[in-house]
């Protein structure tokens, strides 16, 4: 288990993470999100060890990982997984080398042993044995990614980490990286934390969401419950997100006018501010406790 206690960290004085407090659940994806700049990456970076946190404890079982010695810290880092915003393979590397790289540095494993590791990862990722040979130039972005997670994956690790995992994919690849993240992730009961802008990863695997804003926790919930949700600096993020346009839920509002049961309260307000349309037909845009007077309503759309 990871637990962050009232995690602080500036950087000249100038506080970026105001004291973060969360656990992260085994065996589920974690998801960060927030606008840019309200701390995401850096709070990730104290994670792994990469930024000591000004104040605050980072446990990992327990143990405060910047309390501890070297070799125990090292011992965390093993168990640790990263998948880098971009990919972050090595271009002079071919497929099969990226990913036993962290073999060759972790382990004294034969070589015959790390080519069938190497492997049984890129069956995982679902990547065919003609790539091996290939060079990440000679790949597509997708095909970069699923190398990334291989290689985050290879040495079985406890904790995976990914930055921005969907950067530079078009929405249909997202998908599938985002469900390979989500079932390896159950299959080798990992806590995973995804630092993402992408709302659709949001609803497609948030088990678990963290909403940061400037620096602090917002808002915690799963992708159910952030529908409902009547935090206003949250549902500000989901609309500046074009959360309307891509997530499925809000297609259907949008495209037939009518409301999915589970989007009964929460969002679906401000979804009606948003297209000054009375969607629930209850004679108010908007909450109706909000409104002194009924407003000017238009009709549904048409279906
Ligand atoms: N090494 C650093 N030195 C000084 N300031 C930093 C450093 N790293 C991050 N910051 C500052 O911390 C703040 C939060 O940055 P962070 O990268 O965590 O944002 P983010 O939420 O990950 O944004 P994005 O979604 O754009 O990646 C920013 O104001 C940034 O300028």
């Amino acid at each position: 288990m990871i637990e962050l206690k009232d995690l602080k960290k500036s950087f000249d004085e100038k506080p970026v993470l105001k004291g973060v407090s969360v656990v992260m659940d085994d065996g589920k994806c974690n998801l960060i999100i927030g606008s840019s700049g309200s701390g995401k990456t850096v709070l990730m970076k104290c994670m792994v060890g990469l930024f000591k946190p000004t104040s605050g404890n980072v446990l990992y079982d327990g143990a405060d990982f910047v309390n501890l010695s070297d070799k125990e810290q090292k011992t965390i880092r093993e168990k640790i997984g990263m998948l880098f915003q971009g990919g972050a393979l090595f271009d002079s590397q071919t497929v099969e080398q990226n990913v036993m790289f962290p073999m060759d540095m972790f382990t004294n494993e034969k070589y015959s042993k790390k080519r069938e590791r190497v492997k049984q990862v890129l069956d995982r990722v679902q990547l065919k044995e003609e790539a091996y040979k290939k060079f990440p130039s000679e790949i597509s972005g997708g095909m970069q990614k699923r190398v990334a997670l291989a290689r985050a994956i290879v040495l079985n690790p406890k904790y995976l980490f990914c930055d921005e995992p969907n950067s530079g994919l078009d929405p249909q690849t997202s998908l599938v990286i985002d469900k390979l993240i989500h079932e390896i992730t159950k299959e080798y009961d990992m806590t995973t934390i995804v630092n993402t802008h992408d709302m659709n990863s949001v609803m497609e695997i948030g088990d678990h969401i963290i909403y940061m804003h400037q620096g602090e926790k917002e808002w915690e919930g799963n992708n159910k419950e952030i529908i409902f949700s009547k935090n206003e600096k949250l549902n500000e993020f989901i609309f500046a997100s074009e959360f309307l346009r891509d997530a499925k839920n809000m297609r259907t509002i949008q495209e037939t006018g009518e409301i999915p049961k589970e989007v009964e309260a929460g969002i679906k307000d401000a979804i009606e501010e948003k297209l000054n349309v009375d969607l629930d037909g209850d004679g108010h845009i908007g909450d109706p406790g909000k409104a002194d007077e009924p407003s000017e309503k238009k009709a549904p759309p048409k279906k």
